[in-house]
């Protein structure tokens, strides 16, 4: 299937029922609790790309103002064109004109849900994810119902249910993201979103959703992706020789506005980046790509090569 082929083309009219509970609120609590003992927050620096036809896979070119017109969706489409990112990240009404400007291009199209308080009810949801899969999308970034997590009464329950049930209608090879807008969140309500996020086999946590306080830190985005760590590798142990665990990944979102702000997102250990900037980030690497190799000739420096940040194990390959 091509990255712009609409996965659910031939059931337009066919939304799957919501899927049923798997444990219950104190079931949960207690997962969670558990995965909070043994979680130690990796101070490790990922390595991070250099060359910008690397750096660009990494970037979810994005434009979710309420007020973007047509035009600006061309736009933002001929500029991920031309740069090579990993995809355009728009609202609803504008997936089928993105799909329409990228085909024939490795650039995918991924539609944000509930967007941007993440209240509306499963329904509304999985309408807008079946609209939105119809229309072209090959990724989701859903927003969680995060008051859900209130710390007097988590419904940890209900949220699987409607990450599950998001899973169910768009299963691999769609590539889903929950974003959390951790700016809203504890650091044990991050941690409990993970845990759900992985258990409903979605692809990524995402942090924000550039629209509610402040967007991606470094602290947020070293805690998400040193918990995702730990739980493909606790189920490692569970599925012994089964095998075939896949890493859920981390995306860094909100305010990222040039590329040192874009490097510290991929050193915490980020594998994509959500960012109205793109293009702006892009000719910042450029020129300091420009600069150390200027420095290089005089100076006798090296040209940083491109490193990998996970093994190919890791990765869910999107
Ligand atoms: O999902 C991505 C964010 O909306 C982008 O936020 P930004 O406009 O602050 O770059």
């Amino acid at each position: 299937m091509s990255a712009n082929q609409p996965p659910h083309s031939t059931a337009k009219d066919l939304v799957p029922p919501t899927m049923t509970a798997r444990y219950t609120n104190s079931e949960w609590a207690a997962r969670i609790k558990e995965v909070e003992k043994s979680l130690s927050i990796s101070k490790e620096r990922h390595s991070v790309p250099r060359r910008p036809e690397d750096v660009a896979k990494f970037i979810d070119h994005t434009l979710l103002k309420l007020d973007a017109t047509g035009a600006q969706i061309d736009g933002l489409c001929a500029e991920a064109r031309n740069e090579g990112f990993k995809t355009v990240c728009v609202r609803l009404n504008f997936v089928a004109r993105a799909v329409s400007n990228l085909r024939g291009s490795a650039v995918g199209v991924a539609c944000v849900i509930g967007f941007h308080e993440g209240t509306q009810d499963l329904t509304e949801k999985i309408k807008e994810a079946h609209a939105a899969l119809s229309a072209g999308a090959t990724e989701l970034d859903i927003v969680l119902n995060h008051p859900l997590l209130s710390p007097s009464s988590p419904s940890y329950e209900e949220i699987f249910v409607e990450l599950a049930s998001l899973r169910n209608l768009a299963p691999p090879p769609v590539c889903l993201k929950l974003i959390l807008e951790t700016s809203q969140l504890s650091p044990h309500q991050i941690t409990a979103a993970c845990v759900l996020a992985s258990a409903a086999r979605f692809d990524f946590v995402k942090t924000s959703t550039g629209f509610n306080g402040r967007g991606a830190s470094e602290e947020d985005v070293r805690r998400m992706s040193s918990a995702a760590a730990l739980l493909a590798a606790n189920e490692r142990d569970g599925a012994g020789e089964a095998g075939g665990v896949l890493r859920m990944q981390v995306k860094a979102s909100g305010g990222i506005r040039g590329w040192d702000d874009c490097r510290r997102m991929l050193e915490c250990g980020a594998t994509r980046i959500g960012t109205s900037s793109g293009v702006w980030i892009m000719r910042e690497l450029r020129e300091r790509e420009k600069d150390a190799e200027k420095g290089g000739r005089e100076g006798g420096g090296k040209r940083p090569g491109v490193t990998r940040l996970y093994t190919d194990e890791e990765v869910s390959g999107y």
